[in-house]
C-alpha cells in the first residue's frame, strides 16, 4: 500500500483534534498559557491625562522667555492637585500624576528655575507638553483576542484592564505509553541486553513546553494483554500516545491491541522518515497516536505531529512546524520516496542559516539528535543537493 505523504498525514491526523474546555484561572499562573475567551478592558489606561515628565504643569503660552510662574501646591501619582491652574500658574508634578484642570504642559524640572512660590522655564527649554492622554494606551472597551498564547506582555496588559481570573484552555492531558519486553525504567538495574526507555522522558518535556499535561504510565509488555492494560491507565486522558511496537513485526501489537479496544484507525504508514510506522486514530473519546519505537522516530514524530495535535487541542491552528530557508554547508545525496527530516546543526552565516547535516541519520541515535538543532526537511525524491543549495529547515 502507498505510504501517506506527510502533509496529508498532517491534515488528517489535526481533524482528530478539537479545542478542549476552557477553565478560569489566576491571571499570576496564565504565563503561557493560552486565551479561550477575549478579555475586554473595564477601564481606560491612563484612566485620566497624566504627567510623563517629573516637572511643573502649566499652561503652554504662559511659557514665554522671562516669564515668573506662581507655584499653587503639587500633584503626584495617587494625589491629584485639587484646584486648577490659570494663567501665570503653575503646580509642582512628578510623574504619573494627574495633569490638573486648566494645565496643557508640563516644563521639565531640568528645564526649569524655581524657587520659593515660583518657577520661571530656561532659556531654550523643550516644548513637548509630556502628558499622556486618558486613554492613550487604551480606551475602556479595549480586546485582546483569544485564542493566543499569553506572553509576559499580554499578562501585564491583562493586569492593567483589570481582568483577573482569566479564562484559558485547560492543559490537554497525554497520556504516554511506552513498549516493549526490552525495556526497564531509567534508574532500574537493567538485564545485560534490556534497554533503559527513553523516548517518553523526552517527549515529556517537549509536550509540556507547549502546555501539555504528560503522565508517564507503566511500561507495557509485548502482549496484547499488557498493551490492554495500559490502553486502561490512560483512561480520562485527551490524548494517548504509544510508543513502540508500531511496525510490521510479530511482536509489533498495538494496532491489534488498540484495533481490539475499538480503533477507528484514520491512517497507518506514512512517507516520512524517520517515522514511518506512525500511526493515528481515535478510541472512545480520545485520540490516539501510536509513534515508532525508534528513538530517534519517536521524537521527530512528536516534534511534527504532536506539537500541532496540542496546540490545535489549545484552539490554535495547528500549522505543520514552521520551515526557515537556508543554506547547505554539506552536500546531501539524493532522497529516496519518504520526506526526511534529517538531524542537523544550523549556525548562522554571513549569507543567512548555514545547515551542517550529520554524517550519521540512523533513527536509534540519540546523541546525534542531541547534537542537533535542526532538522533539514528533504522532499520525497529530491536529487542529491550540492554545498551552498538553497534548503529549508525546522528549528528544534
Ligand atoms: N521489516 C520491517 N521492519 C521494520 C520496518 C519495516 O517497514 N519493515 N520499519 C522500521 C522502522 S522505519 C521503524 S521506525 C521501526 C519501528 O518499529 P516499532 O515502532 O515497532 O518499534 P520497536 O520495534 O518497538 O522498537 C524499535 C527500536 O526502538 C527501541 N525502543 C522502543 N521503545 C523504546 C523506548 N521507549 N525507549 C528507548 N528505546 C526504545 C527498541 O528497543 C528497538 O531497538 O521498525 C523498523 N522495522
Ligand atoms: O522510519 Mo523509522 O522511523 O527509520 O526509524
Amino acid at each position: 500500500m502507498a505510504l501517506l505523504p506527510v502533509e496529508e498525514a498532517h491534515a488528517r491526523l489535526m481533524a482528530l483534534f478539537q479545542p478542549v474546555t476552557p477553565e478560569d484561572i489566576p491571571l499570576a499562573k496564565a504565563g503561557g498559557r493560552v486565551l479561550a475567551s477575549d478579555v475586554v478592558a473595564a477601564r481606560a489606561q491612563p484612566p485620566v491625562a497624566i504627567s510623563a515628565m517629573d516637572g511643573y504643569a502649566l499652561r503652554g503660552a504662559d511659557l514665554a522667555p522671562g516669564t515668573r510662574l506662581s507655584l499653587l501646591g503639587s500633584a503626584a501619582a495617587g494625589r491629584r492637585f485639587e484646584g486648577s491652574v490659570g494663567q501665570g500658574e503653575a503646580v509642582r508634578i512628578f510623574t504619573g500624576a494627574p495633569v490638573p484642570a486648566g494645565a496643557d504642559t508640563v516644563l521639565i524640572q531640568e528645564d526649569a528655575e524655581a524657587g520659593e512660590g515660583w518657577v520661571a522655564p530656561k532659556p531654550g527649554h523643550d516644548t513637548d507638553t509630556n502628558i499622556r492622554p486618558a486613554g492613550g494606551d487604551f480606551p475602556v472597551g479595549a480586546r485582546i483576542t483569544a485564542p493566543r498564547r499569553l506572553s509576559p506582555a499580554d499578562l501585564a496588559l491583562i493586569a492593567a484592564m483589570g481582568a483577573d481570573p482569566v479564562r484559558v484552555y485547560r492543559r490537554p492531558v497525554i497520556a504516554l505509553l511506552m513498549t516493549g519486553d526490552e525495556l526497564v525504567m531509567p534508574g532500574e538495574a537493567p538485564g545485560p541486553e534490556q534497554v533503559v526507555a527513553s523516548n517518553a522522558f523526552g517527549l515529556k518535556a517537549m509536550l509540556e513546553a507547549v502546555g501539555a499535561e504528560v503522565r508517564i504510565l507503566p511500561i507495557a509488555r509485548d502482549t496484547v494483554e499488557s498493551l490492554d492494560l495500559g490502553f486502561s491507565l490512560a483512561s480520562g486522558a485527551d490524548l494517548l500516545v504509544t510508543i513502540g511496537g508500531a511496525s510490521v513485526g510479530d511482536l509489533d501489537l498495538v494496532r491489534p491491541a488498540a484495533t481490539a479496544r475499538g480503533l477507528n484507525l484514520e491512517f497507518h504508514r506514512i512517507a516520512m522518515r524517520p517515522g514511518k510506522p506512525l500511526m493515528a486514530g481515535r478510541i472512545g473519546d480520545a485520540a490516539f497516536v501510536g509513534l515508532p519505537g525508534n528513538p530517534v522516530s519517536a521524537l521527530v514524530t512528536g516534534r511534527i505531529f504532536l506539537v500541532p495535535a496540542i496546540e490545535r487541542m489549545l484552539g490554535l491552528a495547528g500549522e505543520p512546524p514552521a520551515r526557515t530557508p537556508g543554506r547547505l554547508d554539506t552536500p546531501v545525496g539524493a532522497n529516496g520516496p519518504r520526506m526526511h527530516f534529517m538531524r542537523a546543526r544550523v549556525e548562522s552565516g554571513a549569507d543567512g542559516w548555514r545547515v551542517s547535516v550529520f554524517d550519521r541519520q540512523d533513527s536509534s541515535l540519540l546523541s546525534v539528535l542531541s547534537e542537533s538543532n535542526a532538522l533539514l526537511v528533504r522532499p520525497s525524491g529530491e536529487p542529491a543537493r550540492e554545498m551552498n543549495a538553497p534548503v529549508e529547515f525546522i528549528w528544534l
